[in-house]
């Protein structure tokens, strides 16, 4: 099945120029959106609690914060960049009294629509600018003059310009500087979380620890076990990233090369695959999604408690360690959030 990509030439920046942006949140991706839709010219409002402890950095930023409600009665576009499990609420108290015919509500995951959370009333657009990154490195790769990917969805189109706002939205944050995908909130939000669960967070780190651990347990020195199976995949992973698989592979040694094709199928075996499809199941089927709702609902115990086991893990004490001796390694992620 082929998609539409759309570049800078294919949006029309005077488009969300000439709105107003509620951006609610002023985290990972809220910080981002909001300063480089402001570095691209657009009148942007950051919506806030009264006690939040983001609001000093918006305001040191030189934005203007006012709450949710306040700023979702001034913008016409609001974009929600919470965290997912607030949505909702955010959505019922602050956003939906605040909402009129023409307005625009935008997300930057489709969680809360795909699991039917938020229901927004006909009368308004609702789209989706999803970063195929994480917000710092979507801030950080606007202020050099590149781009994250982002796929961008239309829910419900009030307008009949829904889709043209969202890609003048996504021009504004850099996302067309390297491709704006048409999909689906649906496509977004299963591809998404299979993502993160299986490969890129869950898989990685866990085949990072586990890679660490097997050394260790083994004799082998903590700080040649953390540059083999963590510093070094950062390396790696920058040539798929240039030139795909094939470029790492030519980068390697023959010896590597030769393990790799060998030895990488037996770790990740026709068992793993099994259970990656166990977990897109999950996903699709919304058993993810009630989980973590309710896990949220009840305070996080267990996310808690494997956030600290994490935390403790010995590749941290390790890598913090040596990180420190490599200041261009050990930076912050941005000077604003
Ligand atoms: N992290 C990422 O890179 C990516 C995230 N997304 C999506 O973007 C959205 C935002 O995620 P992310 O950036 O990680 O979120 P973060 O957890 O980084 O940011 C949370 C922000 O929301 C604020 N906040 C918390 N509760 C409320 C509330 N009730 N009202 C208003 N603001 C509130 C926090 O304020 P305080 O400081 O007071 O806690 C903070 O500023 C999600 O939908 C996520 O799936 C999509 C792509 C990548
Ligand atoms: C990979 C995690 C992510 O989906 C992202 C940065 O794109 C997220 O939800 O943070
Ligand atoms: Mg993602
Ligand atoms: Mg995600």
């Amino acid at each position: 099945m082929s998609v539409e990509v759309y570049y800078d030439d294919d949006a029309d920046l005077g488009l969300i120029q000439g709105r107003k942006v509620a951006v609610i949140g002023y985290g990972s991706q809220g910080h981002a959106h909001a300063l480089s839709l402001r570095d691209s010219g657009v009148d942007v409002v950051i919506g806030l609690p009264a006690g939040s402890k983001s609001r000093p950095k918006a305001e040191e930023q030189g934005l203007r914060v006012l709450t949710p409600a306040e700023a979702s009665a001034e913008a016409d576009v609001i974009m929600i960049l919470a965290p997912d499990t607030a949505q909702r609420t955010i959505y019922a108290e602050s956003i939906a009294p605040n909402l009129a015919p023409g307005k625009a509500i935008f997300f930057g995951h489709g969680f809360n629509i795909r699991y039917g959370l938020i229901t927004p009333p006909a009368d308004v657009d609702v789209a989706m600018v999803a970063p195929k990154g994480p917000g710092h490195l979507v801030r950080r790769q606007y202020v050099d003059g590149k781009g994250v990917p982002c796929l961008v969805a239309v829910e419900q189109d009030a307008s009949g310009n829904a889709f043209p706002l969202a890609l003048a939205y996504a021009k504004g944050i850099g996302g067309t500087r390297a491709g704006a995908i048409r999909t689906t909130f649906t496509e977004e939000t299963e591809t998404d979380l299979f993502g993160e669960q299986a490969v890129l967070c869950g898989g990685a780190a866990a085949l990072v620890q586990t890679g660490f651990e097997v050394l260790t347990e083994a004799g082998y020195a903590p700080e040649v076990a953390y540059f083999e199976c963590l510093h070094e995949l950062k390396l790696i992973v920058d040539l798929m990233y240039e030139g795909g698989i094939a470029r790492m592979r030519y980068s390697i040694s023959d010896t590597a090369e030769y393990g790799d094709l060998s030895r990488g199928p037996r770790v990740v075996d026709s068992r793993v695959k099994e259970e990656m499809r166990k977990i897109l199941g999950e996903i699709q089927s919304g058993e993810f999604a009630r989980e973590w709702v309710a896990e949220d609902d009840a305070g996080r115990p267990n996310f808690a408690k494997w956030r600290a086991e994490g935390a403790a893990h010995p590749i941290e004490e390790t890598g913090q360690k040596l990180r420190s001796m490599m200041s261009w390694v050990d930076r912050p992620l941005t000077e604003t959030a």
